[in-house]
């Protein structure tokens, strides 16, 4: 598995402002936005290019178009969806497919209770959203349904992620085709699964039901 953890300042900016508690939804969601803008630069380096002739102004040239099978973005729903416009402004072709997935708040079990998304994923490159990273059990349990449904290759995009999430999707990604693009490694997960020091939840902070 390739793990990346971004290293710029502006990431870093953005990312203490989500952090901060005082920050409101409306802002906290914007930036969430312009944080995956900012992530994608990183998660799409391997997106399958085909070459393409164009003609400029003043010539013609060859240049690159997104290859078919066009590349599938999936939110885990309820979190991720606020990283799925800043992601699909980048990759505009992209198809769109949901999981929604929550997890137990006390044995931090994730169960899956929505799905759409196509029967074959083979030759398709999936991209998985979610700001979160805790235990690991509910992305592992995303990528495993993608893998399920034939995928071969799972980028997930994270904007926090714990030494013990990285972890748990090494260890059920084995030497299957992973990366992990994670804004910032944290220190670690609390007692009650949260990240630490973290942003709280990150769904009640997107759509204000804290
Ligand atoms: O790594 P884990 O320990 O599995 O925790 C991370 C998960 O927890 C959060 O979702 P949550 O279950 O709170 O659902 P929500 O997005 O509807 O708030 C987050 O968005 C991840 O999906
Ligand atoms: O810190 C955490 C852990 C899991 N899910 C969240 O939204 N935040
Ligand atoms: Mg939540």
């Amino acid at each position: 598995m390739r793990v990346h953890v971004a290293d710029h300042p502006l990431i870093t900016h953005k990312l203490s402002v989500l952090r901060d508690v005082r920050t409101p939804s409306p802002v906290f969601r914007q930036l969430t936005e312009e944080l995956v803008t900012l992530l994608a630069y990183e998660a799409t380096r391997s997106v399958k290019v085909s070459p393409i002739e164009i003609t400029t102004p003043v010539t013609t040239t060859m240049g690159v178009k997104i290859s078919e099978p066009r590349p599938i973005v999936v939110p885990i729903l309820r979190a991720g969806l606020g990283m799925l416009e800043g992601l699909v402004k980048l990759l505009p072709t992209a198809e769109v497919g949901f999981l929604g997935m929550v997890r137990d708040e006390e044995t931090f079990e994730p169960t899956t209770y929505a799905e759409r998304l196509p029967d074959d994923l083979s030759d398709r490159q999936c991209f998985a959203i979610d700001p979160m990273l805790a235990t690991g059990g509910s992305l592992a349990a995303a990528i495993q349904f993608l893998f399920d449904r034939g995928a071969k290759d799972v980028t997930a995009i994270c904007l926090l992620g714990t030494p013990e999430g990285v972890a748990a999707i090494e260890a059920m990604a084995g030497d299957r085709d992973v990366t992990l693009v994670l804004g910032a490694l944290d220190e670690r997960l609390n007692e009650k699964g949260y990240i630490v020091p973290g942003l709280g939840d990150a769904g009640d902070r997107l759509y204000g039901t804290a």
